[in-house]
């Protein structure tokens, strides 16, 4: 079983300025655990503080090991992914082609270079759990939006990574592209962490098992979606009234 992901007093400056001013929460596998706040909010930054994207104090424990203070290469290689706002996968290779790049590390070089003989099963196996089964032979570039995501996330898978960190993984996607999405977070969340950073009240209502508030580089609130729904100051931050975060 994956180990818990623990950030304490998590704090990222950029020239004076606090971006994250002593952010702690924790992740475990087997939830799909959500990071939400307006924008500003310090959420990509607390992210990037932990995939070694941008420089924090505190600390970001993966099990034993600190992450904080080593470079993005090696926090990978403990088994830390993360998407990005925008899906960076390559548009002019085919979904396979994409995966094949993911799962490179995996392989001595050589391999690489030999003609394909099948599909290596890690990567049929997240071929199947993103619902991109079908798409094998398709150039990501004209994949769906949501597709997109799925195949970023389906690298990771091929990665093997422990940790999931996904911001806005649902931004531009349909109504039925965001469904497809949080039954696959379900689905990985249940042998790994996975934190999302979201926007979508919505979504964070339906999917989230916990969550934590942040607010001006601050935890404002955190807990299960009930908990955080009927914080007064949460409800005061989205929009300074009662019904912001609406209840079904
Ligand atoms: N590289 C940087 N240099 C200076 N300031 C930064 C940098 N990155 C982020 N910030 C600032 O830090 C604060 C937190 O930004 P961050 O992107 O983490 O917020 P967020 O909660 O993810 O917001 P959004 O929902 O809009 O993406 C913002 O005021 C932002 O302008």
């Amino acid at each position: 079983m994956t180990d818990a992901l623990v950030v304490t007093d998590l704090r990222v400056e950029f020239s004076g300025f606090v971006a994250v001013g002593g952010v702690s929460f924790d992740a475990y596998p087997g939830e799909v655990r959500f990071l939400i706040g307006p924008n500003g909010a310090g959420k990509t930054t607390c992210i990037d503080a932990v995939t070694g994207l941008a420089g924090g104090t505190g600390s970001a424990r993966l099990g034993g090991k600190e992450l904080l203070g080593r470079p993005v290469h090696r926090i990978v290689r403990l088994g830390v992914g993360r998407t990005f706002q925008t899906a960076s996968v390559f548009d002019e290779l085919t979904v396979l082609q994409n995966l094949d790049i993911a799962a490179g590390r995996h392989r001595p070089a050589i391999s690489l270079l030999r003609a394909r003989r099948g599909v290596d099963p890690s990567i049929e196996r997240a071929l199947e759990e993103t619902g991109l089964a079908g798409e094998l032979a398709t150039p990501a570039g004209i994949l769906s939006h949501g597709q997109k995501q799925w195949l970023e996330i389906a690298m990771l898978l091929v990665q093997d990574a422990k940790v999931l960190l996904l911001d806005e993984p649902v931004a531009g996607m349909s109504q039925d592209e965001r469904t497809a999405t949080g039954e696959l977070l379900q689905r990985i969340a249940a042998k790994r962490i996975v934190l999302v950073v979201e926007h979508d009240m919505d979504f964070m209502r339906r999917y989230a098992t916990r969550v934590t508030v942040l607010h001006q580089g601050r935890v404002l609130s955190q807990g299960t979606v009930a908990e955080v729904q009927a914080d007064p100051q949460v409800q005061e931050v989205y929009l300074g009234t009662a019904d912001a975060i609406p209840e079904d």
